[in-house]
């Protein structure tokens, strides 16, 4: 699956304007987006989900056109078959980690006699990331990196095309980070999903991606392959 973004949009608030002018594109399994804080990475990343609106160019994965002013093409985000993991995983609190997975998955689908009521591809990740025993469970019960499990079930049942992640431990200290770093690189590699992660982290980088694309003021200026990087300038 290859990721193709080419947008431009210029933002003006407050008498200050920021440029994103942003192309990469890539085959990569894992991609991230690196760069320092208003380098441009989120408005990136909102724009490949839709819930931004360029004002010029395209975004593809795949075959499949998202965006494309030339053409009017502008798919809504529940039309884009991708998931998106938010910064520290925002479940619902007062959800348990049943009801988190099943939030917005098509009831359609479901098997009523089933005690989780969750549906076949729900179950699969549910099984896959060992979380049957947790389902009754609220979040502020579970661990990190139960947490980090739960929102990746929630997100891959809705078998998305593309992943995207969202600086998933810029909230966490540095030890707590590092455990839950190794604990996603682990369960990237049993993924087919392609990922684009967005972050300010080198750690990150090297761990959680193939290839990676270094932001400076809303564009790229670098890239090169995940393990290897140095970035050039501190983030
Ligand atoms: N609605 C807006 N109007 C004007 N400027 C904006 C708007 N939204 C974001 N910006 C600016 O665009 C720049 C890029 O923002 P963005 O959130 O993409 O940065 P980022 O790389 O994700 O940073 P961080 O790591 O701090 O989240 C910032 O300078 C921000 O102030």
């Amino acid at each position: 699956m290859s990721i193709d973004v080419s947008i431009k949009l210029l933002l003006s608030s407050g008498g200050r304007q920021f440029n994103l002018d942003m192309a990469f594109a890539s085959q990569a399994r894992r991609i991230a987006l690196f760069g320092p804080s208003g380098a441009g990475k989120t408005l990136t990343l909102k724009s490949i989900a839709g819930l931004l609106r360029p004002d010029s160019g395209h975004v593809k994965v795949g075959e499949r056109v998202l965006f494309d002013s030339s053409q009017g093409i502008c798919l809504k985000p529940q039309q884009r078959r991708l998931a998106y993991l938010f910064q520290e995983y925002a479940l619902f609190p007062h959800l348990t980690v049943g009801q988190n997975i099943g939030f917005g998955l098509s009831t359609g689908i479901c098997n009523p006699g089933k005690r989780s009521g969750l549906p076949d591809e729900a179950m699969y990740w549910v099984r896959t990331f060992e979380l049957e025993p947790l389902l009754g469970n609220y979040p502020d019960q579970l661990s990190g990196g139960q947490r980090q499990r739960v929102a990746l079930a929630r997100a891959l049942a809705t078998r998305p095309d593309i992943l995207l992640l969202d600086e998933p431990f810029s909230a966490l200290q540095e030890s707590l980070r590092r455990k839950l770093r190794e604990e996603l690189a682990e369960l990237q590699a049993r993924l087919t999903v392609p990922t684009v992660l967005i972050t300010h982290d080198p750690q990150d980088v090297r761990l959680l991606a193939d290839t990676v694309f270094e932001l400076v003021d809303g564009s790229v200026v670098s890239s090169c392959p995940g393990a290897t990087f140095n970035p050039a300038l501190p983030a």
